[in-house]
């Protein structure tokens, strides 16, 4: 089992030691527009969090009907606020907003999330001043404790291929040498070829859809979907599970069980990309 909790209390710790040595207040400022119940999760966390390590943190909450324009002109004003040094804009937006031109909109050494095209075309190319997406940086932490920085000769599937998770993830782990392969919700027969990953990367957003016939033994699982499943025994009447069957994965090497897994490295690796673009505004 991999702990990813631990593994992000360590590295929030160290964050919130280097924020009262370095002497700055990162801010980090969170849109949400309208109620998904992934983003929700992820805001509780995150302003906990955020506060946790002597950030600055501020969240708006829009209605589901926002228009466009009423976004694009919050996202100026914080592109311009001196205290804001990242910018978050939860996604999916409702449908009636088109979120590339949100994106857009932000400024890039601001974009913490890494969407940006500017910072999307810095990581394809290997540009060291690319603002990583969390998630992808998050797995790629958890993958090093068990692999080691040097993946040659691995073979990994990274099912899902998203700008926030599926793309960048196979993207670093193609840097890191191991042999990638992208699948979808076109790829056929994507049990089999999940079967022979020794790296397996799941962003599908579907509820325990990889069963234990897709996992080799032995590899290392990666399980990044966040899904709210009814379950009448919880004291809620529903629970959180990932895109993998935990329960058939057994014979996996090594897993990041939901919750507790992907999720708090996400909420530690915003932390540090703010952190990081506090300290470079404040070098400029
Ligand atoms: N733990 C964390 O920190 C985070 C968790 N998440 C969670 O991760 C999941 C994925 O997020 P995100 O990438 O944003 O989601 P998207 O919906 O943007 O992408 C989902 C991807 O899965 C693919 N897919 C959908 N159905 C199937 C299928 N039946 N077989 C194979 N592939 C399929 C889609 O293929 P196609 O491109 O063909 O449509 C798409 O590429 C969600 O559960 C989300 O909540 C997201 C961010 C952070
Ligand atoms: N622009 C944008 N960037 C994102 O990174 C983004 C997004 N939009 N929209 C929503 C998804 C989802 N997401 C989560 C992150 C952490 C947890 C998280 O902390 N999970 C805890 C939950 C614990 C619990 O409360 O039960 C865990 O897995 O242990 C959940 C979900 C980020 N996303």
């Amino acid at each position: 089992m991999i702990d990813g909790k631990a593994a992000a209390a360590a590295i929030t710790a160290g964050i919130a030691e280097r924020v009262a040595a370095e002497g700055v207040r990162p801010g980090l400022a969170v849109v949400l527009v309208g109620d998904d119940p992934a983003s929700a999760v992820y805001v509780r966390n995150k302003s906990r969090t955020a506060e946790r390590c002597g950030f600055h943190s501020v969240q708006h909450t829009l209605p589901a009907d926002t228009s466009e324009a009423d976004l694009l002109a919050l996202v100026d004003t914080l592109n311009t606020d001196p205290a804001v040094h990242g910018i978050l804009v939860q996604l999916p937006l409702p449908s009636h907003l088109d979120a590339s031109r949100v994106i857009a909109a932000i400024d890039p050494d601001k974009d913490v999330d890494g969407l940006h095209i500017v910072n999307a075309g810095r990581l394809a190319v290997g540009d060291p001043d690319a603002i990583v997406p969390c998630t992808p940086l998050g797995a790629m932490h958890l993958i090093e404790d068990v692999r080691g920085e040097d993946l040659s000769g691995l073979r990994a599937v990274v099912v899902g291929r998203s700008r926030l998770v599926g793309l960048p993830a196979a993207l670093l782990l193609t840097k890191r040498n191991a042999t990638v392969t992208i699948a979808h919700s076109r790829t056929r027969d994507l049990e089999r070829l999940c079967a022979g990953a020794d790296i397996l990367v799941a962003a599908i957003g579907r509820p325990e859809m990889l069963k234990g016939a897709a996992i080799k033994p032995g590899a290392t699982v990666i399980d990044v979907g966040i899904n709210r499943i009814d379950d009448p025994s919880a004291a809620k009447g529903t629970r959180l599970v990932g895109d993998v069957a935990f329960a058939e994965a057994a014979h996996a090497g090594a897993i990041t069980p939901v919750p507790g897994g992907v999720g708090p490295m996400t909420i530690a690796m915003l932390m540090r990309n703010t952190l990081d673009a506090a300290l470079k505004a404040a070098r400029r």
